[in-house]
């Protein structure tokens, strides 16, 4: 559920219609809605309720200030893979002990930036990567704690540029040379080794993938306690699909995912982490973008939009799919017509779907992107001089801007030219 509804024949974010925002700021621009972050959140941390947990936030998925400051106040903590999401972390109130810090190229100088301001753990994806946070760790006169992320060599179901589970992707130690990176681990002074860490992918639509990979952390937890490690915290990672058409049948619920997590982890004792990030923003935010032009084709119609995929990359990327509404709710009835839903940018790849049944449009008219708020304000470059769009964050009959578009003059004044030219 989210709160993006048509009311008396117009789209709202909670109370406000969009057509108001899209006055104030112009468009294309991507707006969130805080009562359905918040839902989200709570969802899962529903979800592990009667266990030791804490929902880290992966922002990776939308990291901006005010989204990570909502969800910060209710209480989550914070998947960050970046000295930058470190930072952004820090600056939106969310305390050291509450962030924990993955990805495989950890550089020694963002080790250092988390040790000094404060971490709950590294999730360490290599060898060569404990050895530096041992180092810097004694470095500093701290210890650091480690969790270590294994691969499970599971298939997570889902596309092959976001699986990370199998044992040919680049993430995690497999799992099988556990015992001996872990005993490794314990030979070094600066580390503390407090717990194991998996995640297998994103935007996963069945439960069975956790379950193997889960099951087989239970085995590890058990074996490397035998093996006299003291394992108290596990990390799940995210991963949890989200319903990209309501047409389709949904994934698992948070509810469903938490009920699994304490059927084949429960037994263990353990603190446990979850980091979702896409369940959390995804259905949150909207991309809001006007129509140009409509030009006849060849055999079609094309929908030119003043968005493109500099803006929302993911359908490019991934063949991915998203709903595209009228802002202005269709009369019942009206027959609607097939378009190829384009961008103005220089790439036959800015197509944002084909033969896609639309009500009729018009020059002027307001589409929204569904399911638009995790991976896409983020993952948005200025490709084609492009300026990154505003992002406005609605809270019940408020809205405000919470990223401003960025001026011409400020895009291009950021190059320099040198002297010799
Ligand atoms: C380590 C890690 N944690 C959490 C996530 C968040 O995943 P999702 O947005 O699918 O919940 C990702 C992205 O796949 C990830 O790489
Ligand atoms: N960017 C991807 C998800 C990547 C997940 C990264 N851990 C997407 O839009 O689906």
């Amino acid at each position: 559920m989210d709160h993006f509804l048509y009311r008396d024949g117009a789209l709202y974010a909670e109370d406000v219609p969009i057509s108001e925002i899209a006055a104030a700021v112009g468009t294309p621009f991507y707006v969130y809605s805080t009562a359905t972050l918040l839902r989200h959140f709570q969802l899962f941390d529903d979800a592990l309720e009667g266990t030791d947990h804490l929902v880290c936030y992966a922002m990776k998925a939308a990291s901006n200030q005010a989204i990570l400051r909502t969800l910060a106040q209710a209480g989550a903590g914070m998947d960050v893979v970046s000295g930058g999401e470190y930072l952004r972390a820090k600056v939106a109130g969310v305390p050291g002990d509450k962030i924990v810090f993955s990805g495989v190229g950890k550089t020694a100088d963002e080790i250092r930036a988390a040790l000094t301001g404060g971490i709950r753990q590294f999730n360490v994806e290599s060898e060569p990567e404990m050895e530096v946070i041992n180092a810097v760790a004694l470095e500093l006169g701290v210890v650091a704690p480690i969790t270590v992320r294994v691969n499970p060599d599971v298939d997570a179901k889902t596309h092959a540029k976001i699986a990370t589970g199998k044992s040919e992707n680049k993430f995690g130690i497999p799992i099988t040379r556990a015992s001996e990176v872990y005993a490794h681990a314990a030979t070094l002074p600066g580390l503390e080794v407090i717990g194991i860490d998996v995640h297998i992918g994103s935007q996963l639509t069945e439960l069975e993938p956790f379950e193997l990979a889960y099951t087989k952390v239970a085995e590890l937890t058990e074996q490397l306690r035998a093996e006299g490690h003291n394992i108290r915290r596990l990390d799940l990672g995210g991963g949890l699909g989200i319903p990209y058409t309501r047409a389709n049948d949904a994934p698992p619920l948070p509810v469903e995912y938490g009920a699994l997590i304490k059927k084949t982890l429960g037994h263990l004792g353990c603190e446990i982490e979850i980091e979702p990030g896409r369940l959390i923003a995804g259905n949150a935010g909207l991309m809001v973008s006007k129509v140009i032009y409509v030009k006849s084709g060849e055999g079609r119609d094309f929908l030119i939009l003043d968005g493109a995929m500099n803006d929302l990359i993911r359908p490019a990327m991934y063949e991915a799919y998203h709903d595209i509404v009228a802002v202005q709710e269709p009369a019942p009835g009206v027959e609607q017509q097939p378009y190829d839903i384009v961008g103005p940018v220089c790439e036959t790849g800015d197509t944002f779907a084909k033969q896609r049944n639309m009500p009729p449009l018009a020059p002027g008219d307001l589409v929204a992107f569904r399911s638009a708020g995790a991976y896409g304000a983020v993952m948005a470059s200025e490709y084609n001089t492009r300026p990154l769009i505003p992002e406005v964050l609605v809270h019940g009959d408020q809205f405000a801007v919470i990223r401003e578009r960025p001026s011409f003059d400020e895009i291009i004044n950021r190059d320099t030219i040198p002297g010799w030219l």
